[in-house]
Order: C-alpha cells, then structure tokens, then sequence
C-alpha cells in the first residue's frame, strides 16, 4: 500500500504525540529553531566536512554544509510539493509543510559526525573492535549481539541518539522534534541487528539498509516514530524509507559533490580550470569567459549547476513518484537524474584526487591516534565506575583522579548502568567534541601542554 502524506507529514513530537502546533508556528519552524540553537549544531562549526583542521575560512565545515543543505532542500521540497499538488496529489496547505520538513531534516543530518569525519567514524569503530578482540576492559563486556553497532559506529545512528534521547537534559526523546522531520533525517531506518539479519554478507536489498540508523537502545523511539508517520515495515524488523528522506539526500549530495570540488580548489588539490570542468558538466555547455577571473567563473558556475542539480532532482523524483510512495523505489535520487553521468564525474575527481590527497592523508592518521588516546584514557574511567557499581558518587569518591577529570571535561555520566550504556556514553562523549576540542583533550590527558 503507498504512504499517505497526512500520515508523513505528522507534526506530532516525538514522545510528545498530542503537542498541538501554536498559530503561525507550524511544527517545522519549531524544529528548526530547535536543531538550530542546540549546542550539537553549534559543534558542527569546529567539525572536519573533508580537510580536517584546515585553517583557509572559505573552506567548508559541517556547519556551513548543514545550512547550505537545508536551502537545497527547501528548493527541492519546494518543487516536488508544488508539483505535486497541482497533479493533485498533495493538499496545498502542505506544500510548505513538505518544503520546511525537508529543510529542518537538512539541517539536522550530519548533527552525529564525529570529528575527523568519516576517518572519525572509521577510528571510532575500529578503537571498539580492537577492544572486544583483546577481550579486556568494560568494552569486552558489551553482549556480543551488540557490538556490532560500536565497531561500524555510525554517525546517522548517532545523529538520532542525539536529537531522540541526548539532547534536552536526556528527557524522553530529546530535543522531541516532530515524526515527519524525523522521518524526513532517517536514510537508514533500522538496527545494526536487524541490518546484518537482512544483508547478511551480502550486498544490502534495499538503499535504506546499506547502513544503519539506530542503536538499539533507540529501537522503541524509532519504532514510535515509523508508526507514526506509516512507514511500511518489514518482517526482519526494518522499515522503507520516508519518501522526504530521497530528498534530504540528494540535498546532501548535490551540496558536497559540488562544494568539495570548490574546496579542493582552495586547498590545492584541484586546478581552478579541472573545477569548471566539471562544474561545466553539469550545466551541460561551457561557461562563456566574458573576461571574469576564475574565481568568479567558479562562482557563477556553482550557482547554476546547483540550479540544475534541483530541477534534475525534482524531475526525478516526480519521475519515481509511485515506487517512491510504495517504498520500493531504490536508489538514490541523483543516480537516476539527468545529471547521473557528471556527478559520477565528481564522485570520481573527489575518490581520485581529493579524498587521497596527502595533507587530508596526513591529518587523518593524526585525528585517528588523537581519539584512540582519548578513548583508551576514557576507557579506564567506565572500568573503575563498573567496580563502583555504576555509582558515580563512589567513584569520585574513591578515585580523585577521576572525579578531576570528569570536572575537567564535564563528563555526563547520567544513565550509565551497564557495560553498553557506558560505551555508549563514551562514544557520545568522543564523537561529541570538535576536532580542536579533541586535540585538546587528547594534550591534556597525554600531559602536553595545550597550543
Ligand atoms: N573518504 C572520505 C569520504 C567522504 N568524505 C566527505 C565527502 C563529503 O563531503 C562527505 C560525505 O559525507 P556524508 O556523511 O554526507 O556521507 P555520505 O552521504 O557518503 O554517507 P551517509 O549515507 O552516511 O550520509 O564526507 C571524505 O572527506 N573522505
């Protein structure tokens, strides 16, 4: 059966499903302010997007991609709600519902990154597993079925702890943002557990499986969540994806695929000529010299190619429409657009000479050994809080060390009761910093004296 949009677009809040919209205040904008002002946003502007602890200003970090994102996003929900109800498919009021969910998800996406980036991510997961081979320590105490979530740590998955149960003093779902922004964010709607159980070793079924969303402490959240927005369910326990998460996507593709190539400019990784190349591949003719300096050729071709990645996406999915709203529809929107050829083009110059090059090498081999030695220090304090048995009281009574450390870095330690709670919180509390604050952090507890 296809979704319904009066069920999609459900402006309930998480764990608050009664919370009535205020007039002139639709559940959108709330999200909005809400992500907004949340000190994890605010992280996201000291947090690596490709060149970590770069210091040219015109280079982007997760910020700055998180707000340029969500503009796409709102042209793209923009177009496909416009069009959609003038075929009729779509009420009008619930144009702008759409538009502004798609932006609020937008801006929350990458609001789970580690530092470092993806090589954070990659670090993080790989400190895990190393920790479970050894078998020593609290980590190797973790159940076996639920490890598997830590050593492939996901930043998606991360992204809804955060705004599902973190944030907000840890109240009942977080920052409560509404079922539809949420649905709108969730690319991977399923446990690492019930991802493996579907996948297997092979290759994953379904685009919303090829990574996992949420931890399993998370499960009833999402559960409640995909209820409520009518997502169809699987009998391994997975969901299909909303339909507004196709376009939160390709808001996130058409943004880094484009702006990483600019970023490599200004890096030195790319040739301003190579860049509008490629920029010029898809708008589909070459951008007439009129005399201007690269730079500002550069610029104009960015804005037209963004123009057109939009009007590629809308048509594609108008194009998909019912799959879509069948939850069969699988790919990704970009892959099937007008523009598929020149964004392979782009994954390609950025898989080739970007995300290689030796600077970006260079600094993730740092970022690894600077969170493998904060979490190899952490590590120890989630030992002796288990010997406490989990009353952090007793620890900072017994260990003043400890109690120093956890005044130091502000250590929240609330609902750490177990092996994999505890892991959990050391994983927010790694994942969490900047890349600066984690260097920071990392001189401290290795008796450096801080730059
Ligand atoms: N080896 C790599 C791979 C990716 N990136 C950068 C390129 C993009 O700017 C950004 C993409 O990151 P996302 O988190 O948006 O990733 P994806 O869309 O690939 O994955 P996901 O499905 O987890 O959102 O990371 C990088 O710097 N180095």
């Amino acid at each position: 059966m296809a979704m319904e949009w009066n069920r999609l677009l459900n402006p309930g809040r998480l764990c608050r499903p009664e919370y009535g919209e205020k007039p002139g205040r639709p559940a959108y904008l709330q999200d909005y302010d809400r992500i907004l002002f949340s000190e994890p946003f605010r992280r996201l502007a000291q947090k690596t997007q490709v060149h970590p602890l770069h210091n040219h200003d015109h280079v982007h970090h997760r910020m700055i991609h998180s707000m340029e994102t969500a503009s796409v996003g709102r042209s793209l929900g923009a177009g496909v709600g416009a069009a959609l109800a003038e075929r009729g498919s779509l009420a009008a009021d619930q144009v702008a519902r759409l538009a502004g969910h798609v932006e609020a998800a937008c801006l929350v996406h990458d609001i789970g990154n580690p530092p470092f980036g993806h090589s954070g991510e990659d670090s993080i997961g790989d400190w895990f597993a190393a920790q479970f081979r050894s078998g020593r320590g609290i980590a190797a105490e973790v159940p076996p079925h639920l490890r598997a979530e830590f050593e492939h740590f996901e930043g998606n998955a991360q992204g809804f702890r955060i705004v599902g149960r973190l944030e907000y003093a840890q109240q009942q779902g977080g920052l409560r943002l509404s079922y539809a922004t949420l649905g709108a964010f969730m690319k991977y709607p399923c446990t690492r557990l019930v991802r493996d159980e579907a996948v297997g070793a092979g290759k994953a079924p379904y685009v919303g499986l090829k990574k996992f969303g949420v931890f399993q402490s998370d499960a009833a959240l999402f559960e409640e969540t995909a209820e409520a927005l009518g997502l169809p369910a699987e009998p391994g326990g997975w969901r299909r994806r909303h339909p507004l998460a196709f376009l939160v996507e390709a808001a996130d593709d058409i943004c880094y695929r484009i702006l990483d190539i600019e970023d490599a400019a200004s890096m030195g990784d790319l040739d301003r000529a190579e860049v509008a190349g490629a920029l010029e591949a898809i708008v589909g003719k070459p951008n007439e010299d009129r005399g201007l300096p690269m730079r500002d050729r550069i610029g104009l071709l960015r804005a037209f190619a963004i123009g057109q990645s939009i009007d590629a996406a809308v048509t594609a999915f108008l194009e998909n429409y019912d799959a879509i709203m069948m939850g069969e529809f699988n790919n990704g929107l970009m892959e099937v657009s007008s523009k598929a050829q020149a964004f392979a083009r782009l994954k390609e110059l950025s898989e080739q000479r970007i995300f290689v090059a030796r600077r970006k090498t260079e600094l993730e081999i740092t970022g690894r050994q600077v969170l493998h030695a904060v979490l190899d220090h952490f590590h120890g304090l989630y030992g002796d809080l288990a010997a406490c048995g989990w009353d952090v009281e007793e620890l900072k009574a017994r260990h003043g060390y400890w109690a120093k450390l956890i005044r130091a870095v502000d250590l929240d330690l609330r609902g750490v009761e177990d092996a994999y709670t505890a892991m959990h919180a050391l994983a927010d509390f790694v994942s969490g910093m900047t890349d600066r604050y984690a260097l920071k952090v990392r001189d401290m507890v290795a008796g450096s004296v801080s730059r």
